[in-house]
């Protein structure tokens, strides 16, 4: 039986944001089935526009019984803040991704992705992030990005 409806609203000084529009279709493990049983996924930029995501995590997220397994929140942090360098002006691949798993992460319940670009050097673009739901926090994650180069960028956003 398919699951309900769930409420991926943002909050109110949020605004939509298209990824496929940036970064072109191929995004679809993670956002590729909005109505599926493993995640459901909207995108937002906050008033300063750093990237946000509100994310539900379905029955097919399942690790632990009952809560999300730590792979696909590593799947999470590793599309949000990747999208999240693209959404800042930085095309990139993701070099590396640290994780520091918070708290067992309760499925079928929506949870944000907070994001912020925290420096840049050369091709180096260090991104930060948060899987949180009110004060408690999931996951936090850090992800050097690398830059890559405008031909290699406009192919794999589908603009070549
Ligand atoms: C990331 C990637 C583009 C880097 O390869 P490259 O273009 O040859 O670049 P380099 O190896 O010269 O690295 C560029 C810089 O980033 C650093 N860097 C690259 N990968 C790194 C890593 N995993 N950890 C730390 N630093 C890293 C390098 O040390 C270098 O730093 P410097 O400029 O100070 O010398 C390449 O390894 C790659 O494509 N990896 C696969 C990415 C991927 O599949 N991501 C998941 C999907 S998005
Ligand atoms: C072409 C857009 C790339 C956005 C980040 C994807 C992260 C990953 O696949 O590891």
């Amino acid at each position: 039986m398919p699951m309900p409806p769930v409420d991926l609203s943002g909050e109110a000084n949020w605004t939509e944001f298209d990824a496929p529009s940036l970064v072109g279709a191929s995004l679809r493990f993670v956002s590729g089935e909005p109505e599926g049983d493993r995640y459901r996924v909207r995108y937002y930029r906050n008033a300063d526009g750093a990237l946000r995501a509100r994310i539900w995590f379905g029955p097919e997220t399942e690790g632990p019984p009952g809560h999300a397994h730590g792979g696909s929140m590593a799947a999470v942090m590793d599309e949000v803040l990747g999208l999240a360098a693209w959404a800042a002006g930085y095309p990139i691949v993701v070099g590396n991704l640290n994780v520091d798993f918070r708290n067992l992460l309760p499925l079928q319940q929506v949870v944000t992705v907070e994001s912020e670009i925290l420096s840049t050097s050369g091709r180096k673009v260090m991104v930060r992030g948060r899987i949180c739901k009110g004060d408690t926090v999931y996951a936090e994650a850090d992800c050097l990005c690398i830059t890559i180069p405008e031909q290699a960028a406009a192919e794999l956003a589908g603009k070549h």
